[in-house]
């Protein structure tokens, strides 16, 4: 790939967001869509939208609805491409490497080049995910070092290195029909990288770091989709740049009019996030999207993927729908459990972490105080649906946790397991038919009258202190209200 190509430079200078659209459309009118380029110019607005923002001096200016796109000159982009194309081509001698298709020797030389550049510092912090960063910072997150590779590729004319994602990790595929599959970044804190190395079916089974054998494998349009849903339009903690998110949304629905997110539960899943936070007329509402994401995992990757149900049972809980975020939940651990889990895997056992000791509790304490309003015929702690997905949801992880070499649950599971189960009606615990996976029936009201009892006593046992505790506790702010307040959407102040 040599310099842009003259129908890229007639969109420059891109000055507003429907500049990027059109300039993104033409490129996916082509069947090799140039990744640097998008790359550079998603990670330049990006920098100057959340990083360096340009406060406007003029106090008009600060209070208008006046968006504050800026000028994305021809100038910019070029000189940043062609430091990456030159980087590349300078680095890589290609008649060593006459083969049509890459060879593992070669992936390791290119994942080399890209992280021969990096500084050691600061890899998890926002923004590292773009070319851009990398060509200015020398900094690049776990994702940006492997799409980079993937760039790096498409210039030296490769087209069967593709990126290859779980929810939590990126490598690469190649070779004549991408069977062969290489790490060309790290993973994690802590863990050595294991560049160059294949994934093997060892590693791959019932890993849910590896999706068990089911990542999402992109081809160029899905690797397009994966650089607009990386887009983080966060300026810090608890203020998004509106604009950097309009934009972000305007891409993934484009990119999922030309089918392009079919396949890519995740990004789905970003895109219903978006429509929570400020719906597009006439677009479907977030359930449908976050409906989607999940029937894409069914469909495409054997139901093995778990963020979809994520995406959902928290959309849900945002919005009161208690029953259908514990549905949500249930069905969450439902996709876990056939996982061993592993150090690896810390990611998707704080979202679980998160919803069994957290959430949960919180939802039941609500719905708790929504009794004293005597609505409780329709709320949750007598409904026993929900009681039936509650214990789904803590049986799934407990299957997760079966066979595994590293210890799930913990006092604290065990501490608001039983304090949630406390909130829901006896009646209700009476009507749960339990049926085991051989078919053997057996109803929850126990049969000895005694045993139920001594179950009371210990859940009347455990709350008396609850109550103690809280008293205690009465003074110190909840951490969880913070980061409440920290995961809010609040608008561009
Ligand atoms: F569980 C839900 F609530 C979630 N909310 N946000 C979630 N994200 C946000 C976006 N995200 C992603 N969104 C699109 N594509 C990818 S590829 C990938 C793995 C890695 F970064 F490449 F290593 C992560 C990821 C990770 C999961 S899950």
């Amino acid at each position: 790939m040599a310099g842009l190509r003259e129908i890229e430079k007639q969109f420059f200078p891109l000055q507003k967001i429907q500049d990027v659209i059109d300039l993104f459309k033409n490129e996916l009118k082509d069947n090799e869509p140039n990744l640097t380029l998008m790359s550079i110019v998603l990670g330049v607005i990006e920098n100057i939208l959340t990083v360096n923002r340009a406060v406007s001096s003029d106090a008009d200016k600060s209070n208008t609805l006046e968006p504050i796109f800026p000028v994305i000159e021809l100038s910019t982009i070029e000189a940043l491409y062609t430091k990456f194309v030159t980087h590349i081509k300078r680095s890589v001698d290609k008649t060593k490497f006459p083969d049509k298709f890459a060879t593992r020797e070669l992936v390791k030389i290119v994942s080399d080049v890209v992280w021969c550049c990096l500084s050691k510092s600061f890899k998890d912090r926002a923004h590292l995910q773009s070319l851009y960063s990398f060509l200015t910072g020398n900094k690049l997150d776990c994702f940006g070092v492997a799409f980079a590779v993937v760039a790096a590729f498409q210039i030296l004319e490769y087209n069967d290195v593709h990126l290859s994602l779980s929810e939590d990790h990126a490598w690469v595929v190649f070779g004549e029909d991408l069977k062969e599959t290489a790490e060309v970044t790290w993973h994690g804190k802590g863990n050595e990288d294991k560049r160059g190395q294949p994934i093997t079916a060892s590693v791959v089974e019932k890993s849910w770091l590896y999706l068990n054998g089911q990542p999402v494998i992109c081809n160029r349009h899905m690797e397009v989709a994966a650089i607009v849903s990386g887009i983080n339009p966060s300026i810090n903690l608890t203020v998004d740049s509106v604009e950097m998110g309009s934009l972000q949304q305007e891409l993934l629905w484009l990119l999922y009019d030309l089918g392009h997110l079919s396949k890519y539960p995740m990004a789905l899943g970003n895109l219903g996030d978006l429509e929570e936070i400020s719906p597009t007329p006439g677009r479907p509402p977030p359930v449908d999207i976050f409906e989607e994401s999940i029937e894409s995992s069914k469909v495409h990757y054997h139901n093995q993927h778990v963020y979809p149900y994520t995406y959902l049972g928290g959309y849900h809980y945002r919005n009161h729908n208690y029953k259908k975020a514990l549905k949500a939940w249930a069905e969450a651990t439902n996709a876990v459990k056939n996982f061993n889990y592993n150090r690896e895997d810390e990611e998707i056992y704080k979202e679980f972490l998160e919803v069994g000791n957290d959430l949960i509790p919180t939802m039941m304490k609500h719905v708790a105080s929504e009794n004293a309003s005597r609505i409780h015929q329709t709320s949750i702690s007598y409904d026993p649906d929900c009681y039936a997905d509650f214990l789904r949801f803590y049986d799934g992880i407990c299957e997760w946790e079966e066979d595994s070499k590293t210890p799930v649950l913990h006092i604290t599971w065990a501490k608001q397991l039983v304090n949630s189960l406390a909130k829901f009606d006896p009646t209700v615990r009476k009507l749960i038919h339990l049926i085991s996976e051989d078919g053997e029936e057996s109803s929850s009201s126990s049969e000895s009258d005694e045993e139920s009892e001594e179950e009371r006593e210990i859940i009347q046992d455990e709350n008396r202190n609850q109550k103690k505790k809280v008293k205690a506790k009465k003074g110190k702010t909840h951490d969880k209200d913070k980061s409440d307040k920290i995961n809010g959407k609040a608008e561009d102040s």
